[in-house]
């Protein structure tokens, strides 16, 4: 696959909502540092024939990764003595560093594949580093229906569990209790194991749950916004809700009108790397130039856009 192959799924023309402009463009007032991400590198290792998929695919983020070695006698006497198939590792986020402060609302832009997930997820300590390290004042919280509950117990005890890990108090949990069951409107499915649950009912609760709570840290994956018209435009409003309290933003989206609406600083992410780390304006006019490029290389099957080298010393503020 080359990199005029990758999908692009980038929303460049994006109608802005209304709410977005009701307070003008962002204006960051700036505070402490309170999160360094430092030379952070993550790879994911597949298993087995999705291996080879990947493999095959010939992303230059994707490598065959060696099989550990075994001597004859161990692999005659292994239980598992079947072949294991080809091991691959994917390099999904290579080397990136910057600093966030306090009042900060940071978009993260990036064609599809590029790592911005893998790196929200990494900020939240859903995934290891492999290299580097992740330092956050405070508890970075990811909102979305990514949130891990569990499918044999009720969403009764659900929402005590994934209140508690988000860091409230039991009083508050109680005190939440019936406006999360309202916002994921679920009625008396809440004293149900979630394992009966609709897909789409799952994914309400782990919505409203993972937005009980107001972070100091708050990382939004719009692609984690799901279900009907309805609930996406309450699930809009909710994240406008906590963006107001929460002390420093990271939000990914495919939309640029959203970025420009929500964000005072933009990191732009290319296969892993991060590429630029500016302020909004200045960021999305190259974005906007490499999608074009890109765009118009896909439907002309030329090459596509070259994106800018990885920087080689990020700066730690980005400012
Ligand atoms: N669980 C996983 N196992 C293996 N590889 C993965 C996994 N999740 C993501 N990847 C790979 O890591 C790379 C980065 O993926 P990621 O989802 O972080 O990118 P993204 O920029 O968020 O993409 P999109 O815009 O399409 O959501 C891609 O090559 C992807 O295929």
């Amino acid at each position: 696959m080359t990199e005029s192959d990758l999908h692009l799924d980038v929303d460049l023309d994006a109608e802005l909502d209304p709410e977005d402009l009701v307070d003008g463009p962002p204006v960051a007032d700036v505070g402490e540092p309170v999160l360094v991400v430092d030379d952070l590198h993550i790879v994911y290792r597949v298993f087995g024939g999705k291996a080879k998929q990947v493999a095959a695919a010939g992303n230059e983020n994707v490598r065959e990764a060696k099989a550990p070695k075994r001597s004859f006698v161990k692999r005659l006497l292994s239980s598992t003595s079947q072949h294991v198939g080809a091991v691959s590792e994917v390099h999904a986020v290579r080397g990136v560093s910057f600093v966030a402060h306090h009042g900060e609302s940071i978009g993260i832009v990036g064609i599809n594949g590029s790592g911005k997930s893998t790196l929200l997820r990494a900020i939240t300590g859903l995934i290891p580093p492999h290299q580097g390290a992740v330092y956050a004042a405070g508890e970075p919280a990811l909102l979305g229906v990514n949130a891990a509950l569990m499918p044999q117990l009720t969403g009764e005890r659900n929402i005590w569990i994934g209140g508690l890990a988000l860091g409230l108090t039991p009083k508050q949990v109680e005190e939440r209790f019936d406006d999360v069951v309202d916002f994921a409107d679920i009625g008396d499915f809440v004293y149900m194991p979630m394992k009966t649950y609709s897909s789409g009912m799952g994914a309400r609760l782990r919505f409203a749950i993972s937005s009980a709570a107001t972070p100091d840290i708050l990382m939004i994956d719009e692609a984690l916004a799901t279900g009907d018209a309805a609930f996406k435009a309450r699930s809009k409003a909710r994240i406008d809700e906590v963006r107001k309290d929460a002390g420093t933003i990271f939000l990914v989206s495919h939309s640029i009108s959203t970025i420009d609406a929500m964000c005072t600083r933009v990191l732009w992410l290319h296969q892993g790397q991060l590429v630029m780390d500016g302020p909004t304006d200045e960021v999305l006019a190259q974005y906007k130039k490499f999608v074009r490029a890109h765009r118009e290389a896909q439907t002309s099957g030329r090459a596509g856009g070259v994106a800018p080298r990885a920087r080689q010393k990020p700066s730690r503020t980005g400012r």
